[in-house]
């Protein structure tokens, strides 16, 4: 089900429907809501409801209106009648009513049936689905109408879809003002990190429907990507299992999955896009394969509750969350996202003398490659120069300064500020991890 609501009404009835909206906002609130023009321009002043204008209806107002419900994109429309006079664009409101019969469309001409409709939106799940046509290699296209098929039956789905003039953090503003039930993010990890950051504290839950190169938020926490990505993790949202997880502020900007310093964040530069469109997920390891002959190292300053360490560093990853293919976050071999604190992972050379190796360069790439061994197998690396630790708020300073990578995005360098939001998130998760809504 589409969720638009189409409004209109007579000229001796257009105050009683402006009343009959403002008595029903919070509901009207959540759906688009379009209208004949000067309905449309009463109840936009006297609510303050955004409502889409169509023309006037002796214009051919009603015959827009009748086209998108025969579109599928009206869920319902009020129409209040006035049934003593007739007017002279009596065929045009006979042809909605008419597309409304064929189309199965609830059309109230009173306000004891509008009324009935409300009731029943009262109790209506409703969504907005931030969509990123362009993510990954698929046909974004097939991809929207594979969603709207399988979501439809279960929720009203208000669809977004991100543009070069509209992102995915500002769609998202939008739609929590409307109070949504759900908001679902659609792309890749970039477009899911963007809605899920806007969505901290909010307590609107996240449906994630991964369609990019990594999905490396959508694997870190469970939902099955095997297939038929789209179809499970639709049916992840449709069972409604939520689990409540913690979010990060990166420099002041949300940070869901984890910042990488030096390693990380040099590897996803190199990673280019045709690399990714070539060869998937797989890209970041070639990169990261390249990177480790060429990778400097770098002094840190760290400083943790008040404490501030020096430390000669190859990678610095702080991770909120982490899938197993998150190589350098898994200083412990894997990272809890609902522990209120950040896992901190630094790759370092040995500093004991006695063991300090000729080439520390060399040595610090061994470490890497031992942490990718342990990330994989899913146990602590337990290396003498690899150093973990959790904590709910780290500052580190590079020289020389080093990039910044947050969650897959180049944000500049060096110093850095990360606190952990503890339950930033309600997120839908397979399984029985959190109450069913
Ligand atoms: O006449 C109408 C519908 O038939 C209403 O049109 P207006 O909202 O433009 O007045």
């Amino acid at each position: 089900m589409t969720a638009t609501l189409a409004l209109i009404a007579h000229d001796r009835k257009k105050d009683e429907l402006v009343d009959f909206v403002l008595q029903y906002q919070a509901i009207f609130s959540r759906y688009r809501l379009i209208a004949t023009e000067t309905t449309g321009q009463q109840i936009q002043q006297g609510t303050n409801l955004p409502i889409e204008q169509m023309l006037s209806g002796q214009q051919g107002g009603d015959i827009q209106i009748a086209a998108q419900v025969a579109e599928g994109e009206v869920l319902a429309v009020i129409f209040l009648i006035d049934p003593l006079f007739s007017k002279l664009h009596e065929p045009d409101i006979q042809v909605l009513q008419r597309i409304c019969a064929i189309h199965n469309v609830p059309l109230a001409i009173n306000i004891a049936t509008a009324e009935a409709i409300l009731e029943k939106l009262r109790h209506s799940r409703v969504a907005h689905l931030i969509f990123n046509p362009v993510a990954g290699s698929g046909n974004g296209n097939q991809d929207l109408s594979l969603i709207r098929q399988l979501l439809k039956p279960h929720m009203h789905l208000r669809v977004y879809q991100t543009t070069a003039d509209e992102s995915a953090e500002e769609l998202t503003i939008k739609a929590i003002e409307t109070h949504p039930d759900l908001i679902i993010a659609s792309g890749g990890d970039g477009t899911i990190s963007a809605v899920a950051g806007t969505l901290i504290g909010t307590q609107i839950p996240l449906g994630i429907i991964p369609r990019g190169t990594a999905n490396a938020f959508a694997v870190a926490l469970g939902i099955p990507l095997a297939l038929t990505p789209i179809r499970s993790a639709c049916q992840v949202i449709i069972n409604g299992n939520t689990r409540v997880v913690d979010a990060a502020y990166c420099n002041q900007k949300p940070m869901i999955l984890l910042a990488g310093i030096g390693y990380e964040a040099e590897t996803i530069d190199k990673a280019s896009r045709d690399m990714k469109e070539q060869w998937g997920a797989l890209a970041y390891l070639i990169a990261g394969w390249k990177q480790l002959n060429e990778q400097q190292l770098f002094e840190a300053e760290i400083e943790i509750d008040h404490e501030v360490y020096q430390l000669t560093c190859a990678a610095i990853t702080i991770a909120n969350a982490a899938p197993p293919t998150s190589i350098l976050a898994q200083g412990k071999g894997e990272v809890i996202f609902d522990d209120h604190l950040l896992d901190v992972t630094i790759g370092t050379i040995n500093t004991n003398p006695q063991q300090l190796v000729n080439n520390p360069k060399l040595q610090a790439v061994t470490t890497m490659i031992n942490m990718l061994g342990a990330a994989l197998i899913k146990t602590s690396p337990d290396l003498p120069n690899v150093y973990h630790l959790r904590t709910s708020k780290i500052k580190v300073t590079a020289n020389p300064p080093q990039k910044i990578v947050v969650d897959g995005e180049m944000i500049g360098t060096t110093p850095v500020e990360i606190e952990c939001i503890p339950d930033g998130l309600t997120v839908f998760v397979p399984g029985n991890n959190g109450s069913p809504k």
